[in-house]
């Protein structure tokens, strides 16, 4: 795919963390996340159903992190990712996820999880 659509610094809250100090309130993780795809028809048209919605995008991504309670932000990753490929016909998501409040010498620390809708349809059959 020769286009892109993306979210730069979605600032989510949830409850995420290994550690019992991490399992009792949600803190802050930032989100990135680039959508491949083809921008040719929504550039001729100038129609939002042409393209894909970052908005609703956003919207689900920030469902997803208040309404769990994941240890790892590899397991977040999956999730979310999992879940825009059930609700919008993706075909390659990279996602971003950083937690800036974690580590107090360091910007940030996270996961980086790059997937196609077919790598993700395996998984859920594995
Ligand atoms: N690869 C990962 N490493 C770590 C994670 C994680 O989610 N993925 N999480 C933690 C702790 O929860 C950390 O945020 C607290 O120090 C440690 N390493």
């Amino acid at each position: 795919m020769k286009d892109t659509v993306f979210i730069q610094g979605l600032e989510l809250s949830t409850i995420i963390g290994v550690y019992d100090f991490e399992r009792n309130e949600k803190q802050r993780v930032i989100v990135d996340i680039e959508i491949a795809t083809d921008l040719s028809k929504a550039s001729e048209t100038d129609n939002i159903d042409d393209t894909v919605d970052y908005g609703h995008i956003a919207e689900t991504l920030s469902q997803v992190a208040s309404n769990s309670r994941f240890q790892l932000l590899e397991a977040l990753g999956k999730e979310m990712l999992d879940t825009l490929f059930s609700y919008y016909p993706l075909k390659t998501v990279s996602l971003t996820i950083n937690k800036p409040d974690i580590i107090s010498n360091a910007k940030g620390v996270g996961v980086i999880m790059r997937r196609s809708k077919a790598d993700s349809d395996k998984e859920g059959q594995a």
